[in-house]
């Protein structure tokens, strides 16, 4: 296997086709979850009253290792939504990330804020089980999708009322940006290399499409940073190692809001 992408997108087909057996598409639709109304990630990232951050739970990744292994999903969630998050992002893979559909539906029930599915989509499948598990917003990634691929899997999850994420890393990926694409997301890490470059954010902003909400992602971990990228064009700004690795990420949240809300109001 030539990268650690591929070789999670790879497992990712093996892991969809084993679920597809276990239930069946019709069953996920009869999910509690299935009916319930979306929130508007776009909508909660411009209420002046919240901050514009897409707190993330992520227990470990492949570039760090464990980060935090002794903090519950109710804790940590409902701390960043106590203190201002817009939004919360949950990693439900099991192999890479240690995450699991549990930890976003726990997520689901302890807060009243837009939660983004964070996995690796490439198939309709894990967006009928994003909405089954009570997500409302899906990251796509165009590193490892086709432009059609992306129109086709975007739109899948428009008319499932679930707003989408399209993480771009280049100039060349913002091409893959379509219709029912809601926001775009700049990884600074590359997930080939992970590589973290923070000016990458920056560079692409001006360059991505009219219309479309932008994200920076990866590698936030100052609150200065977020006025750079205010400046830059930014509303969200998804932060996930920063809080995740302290022992109390609860706390690194509010300190990190504290300080931000204070270099704004200079
Ligand atoms: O922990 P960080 O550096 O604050 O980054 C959060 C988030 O951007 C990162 O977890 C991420 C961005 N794109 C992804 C795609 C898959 C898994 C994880 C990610």
């Amino acid at each position: 296997m030539k990268n650690i992408l591929a070789e999670i997108v790879a497992h990712k087909h093996t892991e969809v086709a084993a679920r597809k057996k276990v239930r069946s598409t019709t069953e996920l639709e009869q999910a509690p979850m299935f009916g319930r109304e979306g929130l508007s990630l776009c909508q909660f990232l411009r209420m002046p009253d919240k901050t514009g951050i897409i707190a993330e739970f992520k227990r470990r990744s492949p570039s760090k290792g464990l980060i935090n292994g002794n903090v519950t999903v109710q804790q940590v969630t409902t701390a960043y939504t106590r203190y201002g998050a817009s939004g919360l992002s949950v990693l439900t893979d099991e192999k890479f990330f240690g995450g699991t559909s549990d930890d976003l539906q726990q997520a689901r029930s302890y807060n009243q804020v837009p939660i983004l599915r964070k996995d690796f989509i490439v198939d309709e499948y894990q967006i009928v089980e994003a909405k089954a598990i009570g997500a409302d917003v899906i990251l796509l990634i165009a590193e490892c999708l086709e432009a059609a691929e992306v129109k086709h899997l975007s739109t899948f999850a428009h008319n499932l009322g679930l707003e989408v994420l399209l993480e771009v890393h280049s100039e060349s990926q913002l091409e893959k940006v379509s219709e029912h694409v809601n926001l775009v997301g700049v990884n600074n890490r590359d997930l080939i290399t992970f590589q973290v470059d923070f000016n990458r954010s920056c560079e692409l902003a001006p360059k991505i499409p009219a219309g479309k909400l932008k994200v920076a992602e990866s590698g936030i971990n100052d609150p200065a940073a977020i006025v750079t990228l205010q400046q830059a064009g930014f509303e969200g700004f998804l932060i996930g190692e920063h809080f995740m690795r302290q022992e109390d990420p609860a706390r690194a949240f509010e300190q990190f809001v504290s300080t931000m809300r204070s270099l704004q109001n200079r």
